[in-house]
């Protein structure tokens, strides 16, 4: 893939600052239930103590960060490290049998698929490109790039990460597909009056082509904080090795997947501290990373279902909605799907991991060669 320094995206930048009128977040995105919330508008909440210290301090923290990603496989001659890795192997085989693979049971989805319109829903990081130890060159191969590009040809397509939209577009660079970035906080779709149209936050706008687009950014009031948290973060660990700290918009990711061990309790110390002071922010775990986002009722799941209500592909017996991801937050999006009883998840993962997908890919490599099947599938049947 090309990648160009002065890449713009294909789609409407973000319009003028929003206005007062709308610094509102839905009633329904709100997770509480006080009347001051219910009203939607801009409150300040009082500071409480939220326990995100006492979290630090205990193990638990130190063991999520600890699980929260597969380590790097290393390669280690040895009769011993031979002996783990085949108890690894039969392990996963195991796992399997609960979440088989999306490309032996290919057959399957297809027959599923018979008669009905696929949507497709990507994650990005460890999806589409592997993990890698620097967040700023996580690019997609060629190949992949190809195989996205194909495949959006054939079905509605969107990627949705955690990244900013901006950074995931300068990644991908595909104008034929649709974008959320933030964990699903800011998605560029497709216009369509629908459900959600009644939420403030939706705003619809026309690209430089002068195709019409939607705007969604459900947690828009919280851009100033989440600027005021990164710098504050950048700030805090500044003096840690290896940290680093990552603007994602509507979140924040703090990284320390090149920080020494020995100071992970530290980082998670640094934004304990920081934290304690912003009630309306939550932390979640994702691979050797602690992400800061709004406490609203959003995430990649609502994206999912906001996409597929804004395609007219909501209420309809006859779609199938695909969602292809490796992390934490993409299980949200699973669920959608299983409540829905509607489609698939596919979980990325080379571990076993409990999850509320259907089927698993291995790695990036194997979910490009799904992403080569449906259009394989697709011209087949045309
Ligand atoms: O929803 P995603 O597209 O999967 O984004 C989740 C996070 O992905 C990125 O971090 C992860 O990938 C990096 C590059 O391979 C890796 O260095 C890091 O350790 C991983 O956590 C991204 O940098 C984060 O901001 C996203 O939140």
């Amino acid at each position: 893939m090309e990648l160009k320094s002065n890449h713009t995206a294909p789609v409407l930048t973000d319009p003028a600052p929003i206005s007062k009128s709308r610094l509102c977040i839905h009633p329904s995105l709100l997770p509480f239930s006080s009347p001051a919330f219910r009203s939607g508008m801009l409150v300040t909440i009082p500071r409480k103590k939220t326990g995100i210290l006492d979290d630090v301090r205990s193990s638990s923290w130190l063991d999520a960060m600890k699980s929260s990603s597969p380590p790097h496989k290393k390669i280690t001659k040895g009769s011993n490290a031979e002996l783990a890795s085949s108890d690894t192997d039969a392990e996963y085989r195991t796992w399997m049998l609960k979440f088989p693979s999306a490309l032996t049971s290919f057959e399957q989805i297809t027959n599923c698929a018979k008669g009905k319109r696929i949507a497709l829903f990507l994650d990005y990081d460890g999806t589409l490109s592997p993990i890698v130890d620097n967040p700023d060159c996580a690019i997609m191969s060629e190949d992949m790039h190809t195989a996205v590009s194909n495949v959006a040809k054939c079905f509605p397509t969107a990627i949705i990460s955690g990244r900013s939209r901006d950074k995931v577009y300068e990644f991908v660079g595909l104008k034929e597909l649709y974008y959320a970035g933030s964990h699903g906080m800011d998605i560029m779709g497709p216009v369509r009056q629908s459900d959600f149209d009644d939420h403030l936050s939706c705003i619809t706008s026309t690209d430089q082509q002068g195709k019409e687009l939607n705007l969604f950014q459900p947690a828009s009031e919280f851009l100033p904080m989440i600027d005021e948290v990164f710098r504050s973060l950048v700030e805090s660990v500044s003096e840690i090795k290896g940290a680093k700290v990552e603007n994602n918009k509507f979140c924040v990711s703090v990284h320390y997947r090149n920080v020494d061990e020995k100071s992970w309790t530290t980082i998670a110390q640094c934004v304990g501290n920081i934290l304690k002071d912003y009630p309306r922010l939550r932390l979640t775990h994702g691979r050797k990373v602690l992400e800061v986002r709004p406490v609203i009722n959003w995430d990649k799941g609502k994206a999912v279902e906001f996409l597929l209500e804004s395609l007219g592909l909501s209420n309809c017996d006859d779609v199938l909605p695909i969602y292809v991801g490796d992390d934490k937050t993409d299980e949200d999006a699973f669920k959608v799907l299983r409540e829905r009883n509607q489609g698939y998840g596919i979980l990325v993962s080379s571990v076993p991991k409990e999850s509320n997908a259907f089927y698993s890919l291995r790695d990036p490599s194997e979910v490009m060669e799904f992403l080569k099947l449906l259009v394989i599938w697709k011209s087949s049947a045309l």
